[in-house]
């Protein structure tokens, strides 16, 4: 099995408006199996525009005007990401990739259970699974993500900030996707449950083998969490490097701006174990 689970090359996405932005310039990066890459710079450098791009996840005025996107199978087949049809496309994003969103908390149905909208996501996307299994499934989701599965009859305004986005990651975890895209996943949590909840994603993805694009403007956090980091700026990746390298040794002027930035950076460094 290739090293590799996600080969992006040459990869431009403009917003045709008027002046046109290329939001995203010529980026190339391979995502490896396992790891954390984190996705860094300042708002509007086009991380979320590359995040969604690789998905296909964006809508005019996005154009993607050049590249490739490689999906490395655990199975062993390369999928070429452009050619999916749009069924194709669709199973694809649940099954072998999901994706946390910011404030995703906020998405959950008010008026069902946490567990039957766990639930859903077996009946439409594992038709085989009888009643009791699904119940199975979302019993162990609820409490690999440490909610407990008490909470399956809860409804979403009982439980705080910070479980509800825990059932989001049960949510994107479901059907054991090879790659998580998180999006600022945490940014609205307070930080001791910001730092609990990333320290389980660690461990989930020891655990499942699963790689992580996590996106976030926060560079200290995604130094403590991230195996590896790309500096984005202005559309393009400036530096990717291990998160060791780009703390100790950054090569970029930009990275070295961005670094000095952080004055909580000379500070001693944080509890998340990678
Ligand atoms: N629908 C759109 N129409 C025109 N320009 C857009 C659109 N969406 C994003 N952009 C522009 O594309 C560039 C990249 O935006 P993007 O949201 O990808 O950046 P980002 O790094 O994710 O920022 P943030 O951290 O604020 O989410 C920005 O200049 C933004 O203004």
């Amino acid at each position: 099995m290739s090293d590799t689970l996600l080969s992006v090359r040459d990869f431009t996405v403009v917003y045709d408006v008027d002046p046109p932005v290329r939001a995203v310039r010529n980026v190339s990066l391979d995502v490896r199996r396992g790891e954390i890459l984190g996705l860094a710079g300042e708002s509007g450098c086009g991380k979320t525009t590359l995040a969604y791009g690789v998905q296909r996840l964006l809508k005019a005025p996005a154009v993607i005007t050049s590249g490739s996107v490689v999906f490395h199978d655990a199975s062993g087949e390369d999928i070429d990401v452009n050619r999916l049809d749009a069924d194709e496309m669709r199973r694809f994003r649940w099954d072998k990739i999901s994706m946390v969103f910011q404030g995703a908390m906020n998405s959950l149905n008010p008026v069902a259970t946490i567990g039957s909208q766990l639930e859903d996501v077996f009946e439409v996307h594992r038709l085989t699974l009888t009643r009791a299994q699904r119940r199975a499934a979302v019993v162990e989701l609820l409490e690999i993500v440490k909610v407990g599965a008490q909470r399956s009859r809860s409804y979403p305004h009982e439980l705080s900030g910070g479980m509800r986005q825990r059932v989001m990651i049960a949510m994107a975890l479901a059907l054991r996707p090879q790659l998580m895209v998180m999006d600022e996943p945490t940014t609205a949590l307070d930080v001791l449950v910001q730092r609990e909840i990333l320290r389980q994603i660690s461990a989930l993805r020891h655990e499942f083998g699963f790689s992580v694009i996590f996106i976030t403007h926060d560079l200290p956090l995604l130094l403590e969490i991230s195996d590896r980091i790309a500096i984005m700026r202005n559309g393009e990746i400036v530096e990717l490097d291990t998160a060791e390298r780009i703390w100790t040794d950054p090569q970029d002027e930009y990275t070295k701006t961005l670094l000095s930035s952080f004055p909580r950076l000379t500070a001693q460094k944080g509890m998340v174990r990678r």
